[in-house]
């Protein structure tokens, strides 16, 4: 198949430039001014619109068996509604349970994403330790393009791993030029103070967040960067939601620590108000963890992105509808965590970020491609409008406005925590492998055309 997209603005991470773009097959062929095109080449008019890079969302959990229930999106509809939204490329987690083989989780996890409409890859976790896993995450780097491994430093009872565990992985992954990331959170005080909210009768939605507030995040941010910095690995840590742990990352990487860190969507743009509706489904459909904080951390996550310190952006798609959430409905210990985004993370980054003047457009196409595709190893295959690159492309209409809803949208769970907010920033067209699976609002998912890509260890810019 052959595609040309006319008159547009290329938009990279470096610069900005009128360009047409020709694909064939998978692949960018040519960028540049008034190119030639075979005769029964598909035309896609830019004109007025950028082109950039498809997004990269570092962080999804499609189908996650999770809190004794599973995600209502599975990697066929959450990968379709992230390319209706101009993500091309998710991250999502192998979450192999205590005791089971890293390999054997990984195994199952490739066979549930041979579903997906868009190009996956997976970063594995380590949620206990023995010189089996040691083993496997050679395995896994050596064989399987696995270049990153996940710790949960919550979910106590569950896949929280321990120190020795952190210890063990970090020095591990130094070994074989993989770089571990870190869900942030001390899961023994988030365990002690939600018995502690229990006891005290405090069972509801609004205790969530009361039960991890920043500090709880902010202790493992710095133990996580501690051990990173003794042992001289570099480090990732998802879902950064507060300025503590913001803090910790300045500081380190001023130090010349090699230190990253992730920004979700949802905790760019909600604040914690959300826990005390007394509409108890809404307030439920917004547990997820670390919670949505306070009006300043935002204020902060945003600095982060602008200065530097933060440098990627992602959603953590973990839906659940609200018979799911309602597990927990006399007890918010059980409310399944996550939220979902995966479709609109695009579109709230431009809105909050581009439309307001905090990020230019190229700084955009680096906080949601190029960046990721950076630290984990995909570039420049993947997070560049360049020759050769994979012809993962969205054509962006910048004044372009959607009103965001449960409704209308095609993820799965029947609940959106953007629900009524109008962006401005839409994609028009996407293309992912160079095939156009979405265009002005139609979708053309394809179930299976989705292709899991290889990551191979040292990255250059990181390990
Ligand atoms: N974030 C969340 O609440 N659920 C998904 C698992 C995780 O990333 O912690
Ligand atoms: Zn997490
Ligand atoms: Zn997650």
């Amino acid at each position: 198949m052959t595609t040309i997209i006319r008159g547009g603005t290329v938009v990279n991470a470096d610069r900005a430039f009128r360009a047409d773009v020709l694909c064939f097959g998978d692949k960018i062929v040519a960028v540049g001014e008034h190119l030639e095109a075979p005769p029964h080449a598909t035309v896609i008019d830019a004109s007025g619109q950028y082109v950039m890079p498809g997004g990269i969302d570092t962080h999804t959990h499609m189908q996650l068996p999770f809190m004794g229930t599973v995600t209502a999106d599975d990697f066929f509809t959450g990968t379709a509604a992230g390319l209706a939204g101009g993500t091309t490329t998710i991250m999502d987690f192998v979450i192999p349970d205590p005791k089971q083989s890293l390999l054997e989780a990984y195994h199952q996890w490739r066979g549930w994403a041979k579903k997906s409409a868009g190009d996956y890859t997976f970063h594995v976790a380590v949620t206990w330790w023995d010189d089996s896993v040691h083993a496997e995450m050679g395995t896994l780097v050596r064989e399987h393009g696995v270049n990153s491994f996940k710790h949960f430093m919550a979910y106590k009872n569950a896949i929280m791993a321990d120190d020795e565990t952190l210890v063990k992985s970090f020095t591990r992954a130094l070994e074989l030029g993989a770089i571990p990331t870190v869900h942030a959170e001390n899961g023994e005080l988030v365990y002690q103070l939600q018995q502690d909210l229990l006891r005290k009768g405090i069972t509801g939605p609004s205790a969530h967040p009361l039960s991890r507030p920043p500090e709880v995040e902010a202790e493992a941010a710095n133990r996580a960067i501690a051990i990173a910095n003794v042992l001289g690995t570099p480090v990732y840590i998802v879902h950064v939601s507060c300025a503590e742990s913001l803090e910790a990352i300045t500081r380190a990487r001023a130090k010349g620590q090699r230190v990253y860190g992730e920004a979700l969507a949802g905790h760019l743009v909600i604040d914690d108000s959300v826990y005390y509706s007394s509409d108890l489904e809404f307030a439920r459909g917004h547990v997820m963890s670390p919670p949505f904080r306070g009006k300043h951390h935002q204020a902060a996550l945003w600095q982060g992105l602008q200065g530097g310190n933060l440098h990627t952006t992602a959603t953590d798609h973990c839906t659940f509808c609200a018979e799911q959430k309602a597990a927990g409905a006399d007890d918010f210990t059980k409310i399944p965590n996550g939220c979902g985004g995966v479709e609109d993370l695009m579109s709230v980054v431009w809105d909050a970020g581009v439309a307001t003047g905090k990020l230019t457009p190229s700084e955009f196409v680096r906080v949601t491609s190029t960046n990721a595709a950076q630290i984990f190893n995909m570039y420049p295959r993947k997070g560049l409008i360049a020759t050769g690159a994979d012809a993962d492309i969205v054509v962006w209409d910048p004044q372009g406005t959607r009103t965001i809803s449960a409704r209308t949208q095609f993820a799965k769970g029947g609940f959106n925590v953007f629900e009524g907010r109008t962006v401005q920033g839409i994609p028009t067209c996407t293309l992912s492998a160079g095939n156009v699976v979405f265009s002005n609002g139609e979708l053309r998912a394809v179930e299976g055309a989705g292709r899991h890509i290889d990551r191979p260890a040292f990255a250059p810019l990181v390990a």
